[in-house]
């Protein structure tokens, strides 16, 4: 008999920001802020940077009207607090959806609360995963200010789906310690808090960065940060006649952003799954999986499950 209670779950990361996964088709767990912040704790969970909870549009009626995707990325911060997209997450759930035969690779669509987002993964399982993360938006709150260490700096507003509050600094060491939250000024143009990136131009096409992400803390890299800081370095730049390639380097490795001339902006970055197993969910999902179900990591590529909760072959998702 299998304990409810247990769900199967996969732990990967992008750069070194790193998720676990819930695979959930049905849209049967019920995940409180308590449950996710117990999951990301890195002594008495699993520890991660977040939690992607990944369900079929299909068995939620809010979403099925409202995108073409297939699957729906339900990020949550460790704070509990619901995410609206997260890059480096994206990238990753991309390359379980294909890796465990969900869908077929190359061109992907996967919904977020932001929208959705088109992804490109190759076939061979470890190369780089793309996403077309749209247009930046730098309208908004002017005379933004982040203060830490004691010091105030002028920073710039880029959403990206999600906020960020962009500050250049001659060096990123001078942000000093992150181990508390930047202060972001005006509160009222974040009401929700803000991820802020500190960056230093290393070229005309390369900045190194460091973020404190909204909901997490400093983290080892922020895909939806490292397009924030290309798009506000770009911020009194017209569109480029040609796409420019930018190398974002982070503590946790480099991230790639291409501008188009259409003003939307690619990321590229690594995904890796480290890790399969199951975990006791305190919160017990009404799911009908028993827990023999979960799609075993060995059976990658196969496409064919007897008993993987997403049974089916790769043809039957083919057309997902
Ligand atoms: N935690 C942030 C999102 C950061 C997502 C970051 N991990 C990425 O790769 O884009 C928020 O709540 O807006």
């Amino acid at each position: 008999m299998t304990d409810p209670a247990l769900h199967p779950f996969v732990k990967g990361h992008g750069a070194e920001n790193d998720f676990v996964i819930l695979p959930d088709p049905e849209n049967h767990l019920i995940l409180t802020p308590e449950e996710v912040a117990r999951l990301c704790d890195r002594r008495t969970g699993l520890g991660a940077d977040g939690i992607l909870r990944a369900v079929r549009c299909a068995a939620d009626p809010e979403a099925i009207t409202m995108t073409d995707a297939e699957w729906f990325m339900d990020y949550r911060n460790p704070d509990g607090g619901l995410g609206a997209m997260c890059g480096n997450g994206l990238l990753l759930l991309a390359r379980y959806l294909v890796d465990v035969g969900l869908h077929r690779p190359g061109a992907l669509l996967i919904a977020t609360r932001a929208g959705t987002r088109r992804v490109h993964v190759p076939d061979d399982h470890t190369g780089p995963v793309t996403i077309d993360m749209g247009r930046p938006c730098l309208s908004g709150a002017g005379g933004i200010e982040v203060t830490a260490a004691g010091r105030t700096w002028p920073a710039v507003h880029v959403d990206m789906g999600n906020p960020h509050a962009v500050v250049f600094l001659e060096d990123t060491a001078l942000a000093e310690d992150l181990r508390t939250a930047p202060t972001v000024t005006p509160a009222a143009a974040y009401p929700h808090g803000a991820t802020v990136e500190f960056v230093a131009a290393r070229g005309p096409h390369h900045l190194q960065l460091r973020v404190h992400e909204r909901g997490v803390g400093e983290t080892r890299a922020c895909g939806t940060g490292a397009c924030a800081a290309v798009a506000a370095a770009r911020a009194h730049q017209p569109s480029p006649p040609l796409a420019v390639h930018y190398a974002a380097d982070l503590p946790g490795g480099r991230l790639h952003i291409v501008v188009r001339p259409s003003g939307a902006i690619d990321l590229t970055g690594p995904a890796v799954i480290t890790a399969q197993g199951t975990v006791h969910l305190t919160q017990p999902s009404d799911s009908k999986l028993p827990m023999g179900a979960a799609r075993t990591w060995a059976q990658r590529g196969s496409g064919e499950s007897e008993t993987g909760p997403f049974r089916g072959s790769r043809a039957e998702h083919a057309q997902g």
